[in-house]
Formats: structure tokens, C-alpha cells, sequence
């Protein structure tokens, strides 16, 4: 289901999910692609609004940027536990990285045992990736809880066929509140855009900014607006070139 989007004032600030929004969900991590459309229509939005356009991610920062190149956007990567500011300052937050290691070793059995399941190792946090083998999720959720279980500070991420390790204190609503405590955010009604669960936690710090929350696809949700790729890039596309 699609709805029409509303109109936005020039004083907006944009943030924006990676996969699954400004992507296509893939068979595996690497293999997502790009379209040149998606590079132009980020470059000319934030020409528009006075560069208040970020990208919020669980994808570590370096993959991020290699995407999006040439653009080097404002990005909270790994759900915020890696986050580059608009004046590409890097906040970063890998305190727990020794403990998540030390999961992500224990999973690595598992992992060897059954072809199609992948380990993705990140500055600051793990993923265990089930896509290839759905019918290991019940699995791979008791082994990831039994990875971590008496490791201080580290939180399970379910999202789409993966779970991810991250640590406490971080989500993609707090990623999104240090942004706006911040030039050129500060001050702007935010806009955030997303398709998974992990992309709730800013849909509710939206929410509650007075901002608009746009959920992508079919799932449960905070957002208040809901289309396809499709609607979001046509109504993206419509903002570049009138704000
Ligand atoms: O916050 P996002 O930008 O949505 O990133 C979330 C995770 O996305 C990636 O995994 C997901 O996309 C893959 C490619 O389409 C897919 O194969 C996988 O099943 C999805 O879970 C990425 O690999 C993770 O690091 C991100 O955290």
C-alpha cells in the first residue's frame, strides 16, 4: 500500500535508511547496486536544503561511503555507533567491540558448519546473516543469545534475516537526536525514511520532534506515512527540484 507524501517546508532535515530504502534488499550484503539516480537525487537534495541530508545505517561507514561515492553524506553507520557529523567529525562508540568479538568467535562454528550463513565484522559491531538459509533463524536467534549471554553492554538486533550485536545505548533515535542537536539540523523539522524494524527507534524520536516518519514496504510501525521505493524516489525527486 502507498500514500500520497505531504509537502515539506525549505527547513527540513532529511534522514534517510540505506538498505532496503535507498536500495534493494540483495542475496547478500555486497551485492546490492546502487542506481546513478540515487547518487544525483541525494546530491541535488542536499544542494536544496542547505545540506541537511544524512544517511542513518546499519552498514559500517567505510561500505556506506564506498556506495554512495562520489557523496560523502553526514552518516550514522552501524546504527549509530559510528557517526560522521556534517563537518566530518567521526563519533565513535566501540567500546564494547572486544565483548562482540568474542560472540562473533563463538559463532563462528556455527557458521562453518552451514554454508550460506555469513559473519559481517564491523568497527563497532557483528552481524549474523540467515537470508541464505532461512530456515536457520531459529537457530542462529538461540545462538546469538547464547553468544552473548554475561557479556555487559551488548544488545541483539533482530532486522531483515539477521541479527545484529551492537552496543547498549545506541539506535538509529538516538543517532538521529545527535544530529539534530547539531548544525545544519539543528533547528530543521526532520524527515525520516525507512523499511526495517531497527528504523523504529527514530520514527519514534520523529514522532515526537512534530517531524514526518515514512515507513517503506509492509511491516508493523510507528511511521505515520507508508509507500514503495518508487513513491519515496518520485516524491524525493519532486522536493530536489522545487524546495
Ligand atoms: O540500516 P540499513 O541501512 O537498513 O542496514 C541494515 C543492514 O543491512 C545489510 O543487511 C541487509 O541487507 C542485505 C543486502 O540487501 C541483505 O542481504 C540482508 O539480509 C539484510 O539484513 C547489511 O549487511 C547490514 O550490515 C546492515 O546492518
Amino acid at each position: 500500500m502507498t500514500e500520497s507524501l505531504p509537502p515539506v517546508s525549505p527547513n527540513t532535515a532529511f534522514f534517510i535508511d540505506f538498505d532496503g530504502t535507498l536500495v534493494d534488499i540483495a542475496p547478500r550484503p555486497e551485492l546490492v547496486e546502487v542506481e546513478p539516480r540515487v547518487i544525483d537525487l541525494l546530491g541535488a537534495l542536499a544542494g536544496r536544503f542547505d545540506h541537511a541530508v544524512a544517511v542513518v545505517t546499519g552498514r559500517s561507514l567505510d561500505v556506506v561511503d564506498g556506495f554512495l561515492a562520489p557523496l560523502k553524506l553526514p552518516a550514522a553507520a552501524e546504527h549509530g555507533s559510528i557517526r560522521r557529523d556534517a563537518s566530518g567529525r567521526v563519533h565513535e562508540d566501540v567500546r564494547t567491540i572486544h565483548a562482540i568479538e568474542l560472540a562473533a568467535g563463538r559463532l563462528q562454528p556455527l557458521v562453518e558448519a552451514n554454508p550460506g550463513l555469513l559473519l559481517e565484522r564491523k568497527q563497532a559491531s557483528v552481524a549474523l546473516h540467515f537470508r541464505q538459509r532461512p530456515e536457520l533463524a531459529e537457530t542462529c536467534r538461540e545462538a546469538v543469545a547464547q553468544a552473548v549471554d554475561g557479556a555487559e553492554g551488548i544488545v541483539v538486533l533482530p532486522g531483515k534475516m539477521i541479527f545484529e550485536l551492537r552496543p547498549q545505548g545506541i539506535d538509529k533515535g538516538v543517532a538521529v537526536s545527535a544530529f539534530l542537536a547539531e548544525a545544519p539540523f539543528k533547528g530543521r523539522v526532520p524527515v525520516y525514511m525507512g523499511d526495517d524494524v531497527t528504523d523504529e527507534h527514530a520514527f519514534a524520536v520523529v514522532n515526537e520532534r512534530g517531524g514526518i516518519s515514512i515507513k517503506i514496504d509492509d511491516g508493523d510501525t510507528l511511521a505515520q506515512y507508508r509507500t514503495d521505493r518508487a513513491g519515496l524516489f518520485a516524491w524525493l525527486s519532486g522536493l530536489a527540484e522545487t524546495a
